[in-house]
């Protein structure tokens, strides 16, 4: 299992701009991590030099003891999963069930491994009984999970999930939380990338946030959405209940609609 490691890394676009600033950050194997922020923060690109499809330019980034500048995007990707964030920038097959096979085949694992594989990442990602199903067919919530299925069949360390709450009903939110759920059994690094601030304190501890191309938290969700400078600089909008106690001045990090509840009537009822 690989640990991801950035240290001091910086990249610009060809076009000149500066997408990421002097990030340092390690993410030990197994940990789950969110990674927030406005729009135009870096995030995408920051997990793009994870995954070895950008390489910095300035700095060095590790996955395990490689360095990414050392190895192809092809190699580093076998490591990192990515689900981009739009499901039809990554489908290009006729069926769901060939486009979630292919990038086990590619890896050259046997047959049995592929099936093996397939068939587990698509009943994880309710995509199953679609298999047949031309992906373009399905609803966008339904080809993002028949994207994130094919990443996770190549059984990779670490998988890296590009929004995957937008335009998620309950049963795509349920889905996923039972997917990070395996993945944790299974030992697997997530590193996400949300809007989705209650998917973020019901999923994740960690959160690192970024604003303008920098890192400037790297906290615990019940520390992060009560940090009013970080929520001022990053334009934050943090869970209801955090939104809630901060409002009814009541301290103590608390996240959850039960700890909000207890509180209240501790304060009506000492
Ligand atoms: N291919 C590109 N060429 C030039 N600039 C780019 C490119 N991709 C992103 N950028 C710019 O880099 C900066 C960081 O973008 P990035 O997509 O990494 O941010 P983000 O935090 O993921 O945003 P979002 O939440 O909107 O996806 C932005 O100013 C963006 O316009």
């Amino acid at each position: 299992m690989a640990e991801i490691r950035l240290d001091h890394v910086s990249f610009t676009y060809p076009d000149g701009t500066k997408a990421v600033d002097n990030l340092t950050l390690s993410v030990p194997a197994g940990q789950r991590v969110a990674i927030v922020g406005q729009n135009g923060a870096g995030k995408t690109t920051a997990v793009k030099l994870m995954n070895g499809l950008l390489k910095p330019t300035e700095g060095d980034v590790y996955v395990g003891d490689w360095n990414t500048k050392e190895h192809t995007t092809a190699q580093v990707s076998r490591k990192v999963g990515y689900v981009f964030q739009n499901p039809d920038d990554q489908i290009f097959h006729n069926d769901v069930e060939s486009e979630v096979r292919f990038g086990p085949k590619n890896m050259g694992y046997d047959e049995d491994r592929v099936d093996e594989l397939s068939e587990w990442a698509m009943k994880l990602c309710g995509v199953f009984d679609e298999r047949e199903e031309n992906p373009y067919n399905l609803p966008y919530s339904t080809r993002k999970f028949v994207t994130i299925a094919s990443v996770l069949a190549m059984d990779s360390d670490v998988i890296i999930l590009d929004e995957p709450t937008a335009g998620q009903d309950k049963t795509g939110l349920n889905l996923l939380a039972n997917m990070l759920e395996e993945l944790e059994k299974r030992g697997k690094t997530v590193i996400t990338i949300t809007h989705d601030m209650e998917f973020v304190t019901e999923h994740f501890e960690r959160i690192v946030v970024m604003a303008n191309r920098r890192l400037i938290a790297d906290e615990s969700a019940d520390t992060v959405f009560y940090n009013a400078e970080v929520l001022d600089e990053s334009m934050l909008k943090p869970p209801a209940v955090a939104n809630m106690a901060s409002l009814l001045g009541i301290d103590g990090g608390l996240l959850t609609k039960p700890q909000l509840i207890t509180a209240i009537l501790k304060n009506i009822h000492p």
